[in-house]
This record gives C-alpha cells, sequence and structure tokens, in this order.
C-alpha cells in the first residue's frame, strides 16, 4: 500500500506543511482536507503545477470534507482552527479550536484507525490534551508540534548574535507553547559543544530568550496573522522523522506520565520521534531555576486544561 499521509486544514500553515512533505518527497500520497468548498482542491491542483519544475513525484489531492479520501493515512497533520490576530493570545482560540479539533480528530479516526496524529492548531498543548483525553489511543500516536517550531526560533536569534550558523547551535526549548509559558534554555545551549553562554553578555541572554518566547507574536504583529513558513518546516520535520523512521530528537508536547515531575498534562519535552510516534523522553537536568520555570508553565497549561470543562 502507498504511503499516506493527510493534513487537515489547508490554510497557510497546512499548506506549507504539505509543501515542506511534498518537495521531500515523504510519502507517495498526499491529501489535503478543508472545511471551505474549493480550498484544498485547490491548493492540492496547485502545489501539483509545482512538479515539474521542482521534480517531485508525490501525488497531491484535495478534498472537501470528504474524510473518506484521507482513509489509510500513516501520519495526519491537523492544523484546522482559526489563527491568533495581533494582540491576541494563544489561549484566546480556544473557545472556537476545540470543536473543530475534537470532530477533525474523530473523523480521522474512522478512516485511519491507526495514525499517527500530529497537533498544530491552538493552543496548542491543551488541543493535544484534549486529542489524548478524547480520542482513547496509545499515547505515543498523539504528538503536539510547538517546541520544534520555539527551538528553531531560538537557534534563529542565538545564531543572530553569535555570527554562527543555526545549524552548529543545539538549542530547545520546552515547557508550554505560549508566550509566557516557553522556556528556552540557555544554559543548555551549546555551539559545536562549547555553551553559548560563554560568548554572550547576561544582557544579550536575556535578549534572546524574550524574543524567542514571543517569537510567534512578533511575527503575527508584522503580518497581521500568524506565521506559516517556520511552523510549516516545523510540522514537516516530524512527519519526515515518523515516515523515515529517524529518531530524532525534537521537543515535542506529550503525555507526561511522572516525568520532570508532572503528570496528566501534555507539555514539551525533548522525545524521539520515530515510526511509532514520539518514542523516548529525554530527562534533562534541570537547574532549581528551571524546574520551578516548568512548574510554572505546567501550572498554566493546566488551568487551561480546565477551561475545557466549561465548553
Ligand atoms: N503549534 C504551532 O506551532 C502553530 C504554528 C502556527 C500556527 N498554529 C495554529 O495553526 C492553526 C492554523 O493556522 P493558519 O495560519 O493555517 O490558519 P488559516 O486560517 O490560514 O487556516 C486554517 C484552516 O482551517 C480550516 N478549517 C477550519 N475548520 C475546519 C474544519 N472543521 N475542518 C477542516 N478544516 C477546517 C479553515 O477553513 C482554514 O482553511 C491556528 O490555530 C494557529 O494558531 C500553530
Ligand atoms: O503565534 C501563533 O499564534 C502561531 C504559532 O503558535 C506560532 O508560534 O507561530
Amino acid at each position: 500500500m502507498p504511503t499516506k499521509v493527510t493534513v487537515v486544514g489547508a490554510g497557510a500553515v497546512g499548506a506549507s506543511v504539505a509543501d515542506n512533505i511534498a518537495r521531500a518527497e515523504l510519502c507517495e500520497e498526499l491529501v489535503l482536507l478543508d472545511i471551505k468548498e474549493g480550498l484544498a482542491e485547490g491548493k492540492a491542483l496547485d502545489m501539483t503545477q509545482t512538479a515539474a519544475l521542482l521534480g517531485f513525484d508525490t501525488k497531491i489531492t484535495g478534498s472537501t470534507n470528504d474524510y473518506s479520501k484521507t482513509a489509510g493515512s500513516k501520519v495526519v497533520v491537523i492544523t484546522s482552527g482559526l489563527p491568533r490576530k495581533p494582540g491576541m493570545t494563544r489561549e484566546e482560540l480556544i473557545g472556537t479550536n476545540a470543536g473543530i479539533v475534537k470532530g477533525v480528530a474523530q473523523n480521522i479516526l474512522k478512516y485511519s484507525p491507526d495514525a499517527i496524529l500530529i497537533i498544530i492548531s491552538n493552543p496548542m498543548d491543551t488541543m493535544t490534551y484534549l486529542a489524548l483525553t478524547s480520542l482513547g489511543l496509545p499515547k505515543h500516536r498523539i504528538i503536539g508540534m510547538g517546541g520544534a517550531l520555539d527551538s528553531a526560533r531560538f537557534r534563529c536569534y542565538l545564531s543572530a548574535a553569535l555570527g554562527s550558523s543555526p545549524a552548529d547551535l543545539n538549542a530547545i526549548v520546552i515547557g508550554g507553547h505560549g508566550d509566557t509559558t516557553m522556556i528556552p534554555l540557555i544554559s543548555k545551549a551549546t555551539w559545536n559543544s562549547v555553551p553559548v553562554t560563554k560568548y554572550l553578555t547576561e544582557e544579550q541572554q536575556k535578549q534572546i530568550v524574550a524574543d524567542t518566547m514571543v517569537g510567534g507574536a512578533t511575527l503575527t504583529k508584522l503580518i497581521g496573522t500568524s506565521a506559516w513558513y517556520a511552523p510549516g518546516a516545523a510540522g514537516a520535520a516530524l512527519v519526515e522523522s515518523i515516515i523515515r523512521d529517524e529518531k530524532k530528537l525534537f521537543t515535542c508536547c506529550v503525555l507526561l506520565e511522572g516525568e520532570y515531575g508532572q503528570k496528566e498534562i501534555c507539555l514539551g519535552v525533548p522525545v524521539t520521534i520515530g515510526k511509532n510516534g514520539w518514542e523516548k523522553i529525554l530527562d534533562l537536568d534541570l537547574t532549581a531555576e528551571e524546574k520551578a520555570a516548568f512548574a510554572k508553565s505546567a501550572d498554566a497549561v493546566r488551568s487551561m486544561n480546565d477551561v475545557l470543562k466549561t465548553l
């Protein structure tokens, strides 16, 4: 059977995820699905017309809400839902997006009961928790994408300050995917094994951490809606690690069952991603300050998860 991947939501992020998947030929069949009449079909056709120029073979199709077209997907990326506008937080999207994400995930599973789900819709930590608690799937098959993006932004700001290639930097962001809940781990960031703190003043370090935390908000203010190129690349990188069983390490939002002192919550921690979804959680040696920040982040995400009960 050909390998099939579905992307739900053919808006800015969904189209970017799909474009990256097609260019890298991660699957034989790629399905875009959207509720808006014609949108997924149109974007699929437009992307298909790049094949002659870019030289990929992935077959891309679009569907307006016909989930039978997604049947047998190995991986499904969920991007459906409202993006924030300048001045909003991701958390303000919960009321609309919870219903969308739950409904979409249930429909997907009717036709792809073995799929691994990557949740991108915001507020992502709570949407991942919602998918996990409402679908009854094994925990390894529900992955929230946020930390992979935040870590890429962290490396971007670090590389600008250091004058380095971002590829030479090892730096991650853990915790929630929120303006105040993410934790860029500057103390553990290295430039080809040398701590970056050796080359940056305290002030520079603080600025890089602050810029990373509001990375999404900065782009939303500039563009008028939220970002899609880096989110799309991050989503596709997770798909690649699953399809090619690469076991690459990414910060992803996964169910914690005592790891990092938390349970019954989905939160960003470093995990390996392979053919079974997320596989192993890496146990970082956090400082007391980082541990406290992680606990605070968990408290904030938990109170958003509680909002689900009131919807
Ligand atoms: N986790 C992350 O790192 C991250 C990064 C970027 C964006 N996001 C989030 O991703 C989501 C999408 O952002 P965007 O910029 O692509 O928005 P967008 O408005 O461009 O696209 C969203 C698409 O979802 C579709 N949709 C809505 N309800 C649907 C349903 N029930 N079934 C199928 N499709 C449906 C819409 O028609 C629209 O085309 C937002 O919630 C945004 O906040 C998350
Ligand atoms: O900032 C947003 O609202 C979208 C996304 O979560 C991002 O970080 O780009």
